[in-house]
């Protein structure tokens, strides 16, 4: 048997594979303000794309729309074979459950549980056991250098250490894709450095494809692909570096 850290099958990135989420051609609008305009992107297995552009751009509302958060008003997207923009909420939940993990710039982590207790939940919410659950759990959080931590809780925690626990319960599922809005942005740089290493790091490893958004090109730099957002149009401008 394979561990709960090894890497899921299909998951080495490669141009020639079949894409494993494509957008093409999606709109978004809030009200009168367009947020995005005909944006496109597409997805490989274990790929690393960063996405980024102004602020105010669309980076956030193409995330969601790629995740199956927000409907767009118009356009495609498709993540292994079901379209998101058609599919029923309760399709769309489990997929996010099961298929896709989240990193956010902060406040994710639930400050009533310890440090193990939120990297076990998303597998406690998918029906594990707690015993195996926190054993996974602490397998993930040794990965990411937090061990140390299992017991605190993420208010005992400093904001890298917090981040890279989170880092943790996004990846502790085996998702084929983790999508990250601004995961260093409120972390100096060291920290913001060491929270991407590590989040590219233990993806590829996984075989895990990840879309971040950010605003900072160093960070740009650990992914394999870059696409820029400007005023909800997207332009891919291929391999970083
Ligand atoms: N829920 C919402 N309700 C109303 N307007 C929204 C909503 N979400 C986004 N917008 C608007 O859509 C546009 C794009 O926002 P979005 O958050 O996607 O940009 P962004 O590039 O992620 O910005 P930032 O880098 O500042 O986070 C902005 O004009 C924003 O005000």
């Amino acid at each position: 048997m394979t561990t709960d850290l090894s890497p899921r099958p299909g998951g080495t990135p490669s141009s020639s594979a079949v894409p494993l989420l494509t957008a093409s051609g999606v709109s978004r609008s809030f009200g009168p303000t367009p947020a995005l305009l005909d944006a496109s992107l597409t997805l490989y297995p274990g790929e690393i794309v960063a996405v980024m552009g102004p602020s105010g751009s669309g980076k956030s509302t193409l995330l969601h729309c790629l995740a199956g958060v927000v409907r767009p008003d118009e356009g495609r997207i498709e993540y292994d074979g079901t379209d998101l923009t058609t599919a029923s909420d309760t399709e769309l939940s489990a997929l996010r459950r099961t298929e896709f993990g989240f990193l956010f710039q902060f406040g994710q982590l639930v400050p009533e549980l310890s440090c193990l207790e939120n990297v076990a939940l998303p597998l406690r919410l998918d029906g594990e056991s707690r015993r195996r659950a926190e054993r996974t759990a602490a397998q993930w959080l040794d990965r990411l250098d937090v061990g140390d931590l299992a017991a605190k809780t993420p208010g005992e925690c400093s904001g890298g250490e917090g981040q890279r626990v989170a880092v943790a319960r996004a990846l502790v599922t085996r998702p084929r894709v983790v999508f990250a809005d601004e995961p260093t942005g409120a972390l100096d740089s060291l920290n913001g450095e060491r929270v991407i290493r590590l989040l590219t790091d233990a993806a590829r490893e996984s075989g895990a494809a990840v879309v971040v958004v950010t605003h900072e090109a160093r960070v740009a730099a650990y992914a394999d692909r870059e696409v820029v957002v400007r005023d909800g149009r997207t332009r891919d401008l291929g391999g970083v570096g």
